[in-house]
């Protein structure tokens, strides 16, 4: 399975992802979010892999119990170890054809190796222009991402 740069989910929003208001939890989101970039980090790779950081997450609209979800996860950009994954998640009624985008974000994966350590991926080589201008938008993603940690850091020493 190692080499694909695409992973689907489709699947119903069910009572237990909702909160009091019938709108399905953000977290339940996120979990999915994790969910569909490991598989696609993990396919891409080879490798067990793990999140380290989730950039440009969005919240658009709510998903509603009973709609059909799509989180669609496809690889972006590529560095040494880590994976730049975008992830676009969309919803709408089971009945109609049409979905919307609820949630877009970067989460970023490193390839590990059975001792834990990050391991090199293999390069991913972006050949459509929607590709493209996808790859720098996850560049950019990426380098805030850590520069906001290093942000943090300095923040806290001061
Ligand atoms: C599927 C899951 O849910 S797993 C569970 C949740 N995730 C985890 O438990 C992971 C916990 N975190 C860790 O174990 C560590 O922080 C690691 C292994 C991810 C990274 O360790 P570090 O020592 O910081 O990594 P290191 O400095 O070697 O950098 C590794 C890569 O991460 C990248 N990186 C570091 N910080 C970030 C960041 N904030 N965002 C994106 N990429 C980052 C580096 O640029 C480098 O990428 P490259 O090899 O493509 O150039």
């Amino acid at each position: 399975m190692s080499g694909h740069s695409e992973v689907v989910f489709r699947f119903l929003a069910e009572p237990t992802d909702v909160n009091f208001g019938g709108k399905v939890h953000g977290g339940i989101v996120m979990k999915w979010i994790d969910q569909a970039g490991y598989a696609c980090a993990a396919g891409w790779s080879g490798s067990y892999c793990v999140t380290v950081s989730v950039a440009g997450v969005r919240f658009k609209r709510p998903i509603l119990v009973g709609q059909i979800v799509e989180v669609s996860a496809q690889i972006a950009h590529t560095g040494k170890t880590s994976m730049q994954i975008f992830i676009r998640v969309r919803c709408g009624d089971p009945q109609k054809q049409s979905l919307v985008e609820s949630n877009h974000c970067i989460i970023s994966f490193i390839a590990m190796d059975k001792a834990g350590y990050p391991v090199p991926v293999p390069q991913f080589k972006p050949k459509t222009e929607e590709q493209k201008k996808l790859e720098l938008y996850a560049i950019k993603m990426k380098e805030i991402a850590i520069e906001t940690e290093s942000l943090l850091q300095r923040t806290i020493e001061d």
